[in-house]
């Protein structure tokens, strides 16, 4: 029997991969069979159900393939205490937090503690399944992105370097931050392998926790998070209004910094605007480096297109890149989601991407952002919001508070309708259409360099998209 579950085990590392074997199933015991049930035991309900989540099947494939008696396999929780579980291996490796203070890390429990802490050869184990693609890389980088860039760069080349720790990147929803977080992780591993980088969402971290709390086992998650060299929570605002996993972060994340270790928080707000995170953390999520990354401009768009149609090698007509670029504005997930369906849909028929095929092929999501917009509601609508008059669009006044409104909806209009840049020259007072791109290009610089004009802007652009 032994020898069998070492094959079964065998089959399964080699399916899995080291890191993931490590970081999961290394604890698995195998209790024995039990009717047409092999019975695994786990250490933790935490990791029974990971277990039975992610590899049941599996597991019941391999041993319906090397014992005709099983057609079933069943985890239970072993009924090994939590200390010894902890000594065995790395898997609970729960970031934890909550308070030293709280528990009260007294001088037999630090012992012990210290004792479980990962050896150096179980660190690795820390590193959560990172996305391959993600790395700087494949990372393609724009105005809007490009200072968050640079600070993930920075701070994977020097991981807690003064004035960048904590990093908080934040911005919309799929603009790249998890995309940025998984490349330092990366990076930071090629630079120095023995380093142990942890990477989870807030939600992953609340859900570790409490898992720790029920299996009484927070001592060890906490240790096992305070070992790490670098700390990375994705989402955070997904613990806004969980204020016991607050706390349990504010303290990890405290005896981090001072332990001179790197964290790299992501949040779809800025730390001031993260209302429902409590005063004290936002504090000290704001006092290092704040990087935020912007809505996606045409160009930046287009070249992530290119990047991505270039490393699937296939042959895209600029045309169909642009009409993409063009139509599908709201983050980098949908524009790559599109171009994903194109190749998808060309390979499966064998025939070639061209703008018919694009339209038929992505007709839900091109009219989904149809911009039927004209150019009259624009410019009443961005003369309304700037308090400014709306011939005051057309006339020849160059005094800012006139100028500069007149420039947004230029911006405005190139984005939102399908009008030339002469005709919307011509729009605006017989304007020449250099005036037009000037404007255009204006206004984005503008909206990367100053985030309260990006709001106004983005908010213009929404009522008039709605
Ligand atoms: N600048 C970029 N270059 C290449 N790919 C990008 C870029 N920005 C985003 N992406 C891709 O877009 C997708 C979404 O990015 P990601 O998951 O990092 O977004 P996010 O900001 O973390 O979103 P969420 O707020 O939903 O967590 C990913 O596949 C990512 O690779």
């Amino acid at each position: 029997m032994a020898a069998l579950w070492a094959r079964i085990r065998g089959r399964l590392r080699e399916d899995v991969g080291e890191v993931e074997y490590r970081t999961w199933l290394r604890q698995m015991t195998l209790s024995g069979i039990e009717g047409e049930d092999a019975v695994i035991l786990l250490p933790t309900r935490f990791l029974r159900d990971w277990v039975n989540s992610h590899y049941g099947d599996r597991l019941r494939a391999l041993w319906q393939a090397e014992h005709a008696g099983v057609r079933r396999v069943e985890f239970r929780v072993s009924a090994a205490p939590p200390a010894e579980a902890a000594l065995a291996g790395a898997e609970e490796q729960q970031p934890a937090a909550i308070g030293a203070e709280r528990v009260g890390l007294a001088e037999p429990l630090a012992a012990r503690a210290a004792e479980a802490r990962p050896t150096p050869e179980s660190r690795s184990d820390w590193v959560v399944p990172l996305e391959a693609r993600f790395t700087f890389d494949t990372f393609v980088v724009g105005k809007p992105n490009e200072f968050a860039h640079a600070c993930a760069r920075r701070v994977s080349e020097k991981p807690a370097s003064p004035g960048f720790n904590p990093l908080f990147l934040y911005g919309g929803v799929g603009l790249g931050k998890t995309h940025l977080m998984h490349a330092t992780a990366w990076a930071i591993r090629a630079h120095d392998p023995a380093r142990t980088v942890a990477y989870m969402s807030a939600e992953k971290f609340m859900y570790r926790f409490i898992a720790a709390l029920r299996s009484q086992n927070t001592m060890e998650f906490k240790e096992t998070l305070r070992a790490v060299d670098v700390l990375m929570i994705d989402d955070l605002q997904f613990l806004i209004g969980k204020d016991n996993t607050q706390e349990e972060f504010f303290h990890t994340f405290n005896a981090l910094v001072d332990q001179g270790k790197q964290i790299i928080v992501s949040s779809d707000k800025s730390p001031s605007d993260l209302a429902g995170i409590e005063d004290r953390l936002r504090t000290r999520l704001g006092c290092g480096m704040v990087a935020d990354i912007h809505a996606t401009t045409y160009e930046l768009r287009l070249s992530i297109l290119q990047a991505k149609a270039a490393a699937a090698q296939v042959a895209v007509p600029p045309k169909v890149l642009e009409l993409l670029a063009n139509k599908i504005t709201a983050n980098v997930r949908e524009l790559e989601g599109a171009l994903n369906r194109l190749v998808a849909h060309a390979n499966l028929f064998g025939r070639p991407i061209t703008i018919d095929s694009a339209h038929e092929v992505l007709h839900d999501v091109l009219r989904a952002h149809e911009k039927r917009v004209s150019i009259e509601e624009i410019q009443k609508k961005v003369a309304e919001h700037y308090n400014i008059r709306l011939t005051d669009m057309s006339s020849a006044r160059r005094a800012r508070n006139v100028a500069r409104p007149r420039q947004v909806a230029m911006y405005l209009a190139k984005q939102l309708t399908q009008r030339s840049l002469p005709e919307i020259g011509r729009r605006f007072g017989n304007r020449d259409h250099t005036t037009v791109m000037h404007a255009v290009s204006r206004v984005a610089e503008l909206m990367v360099a100053d985030a309260g004009f990006a709001e106004d802007v983005t908010l213009l652009r929404k009522m008039l998209e709605t």
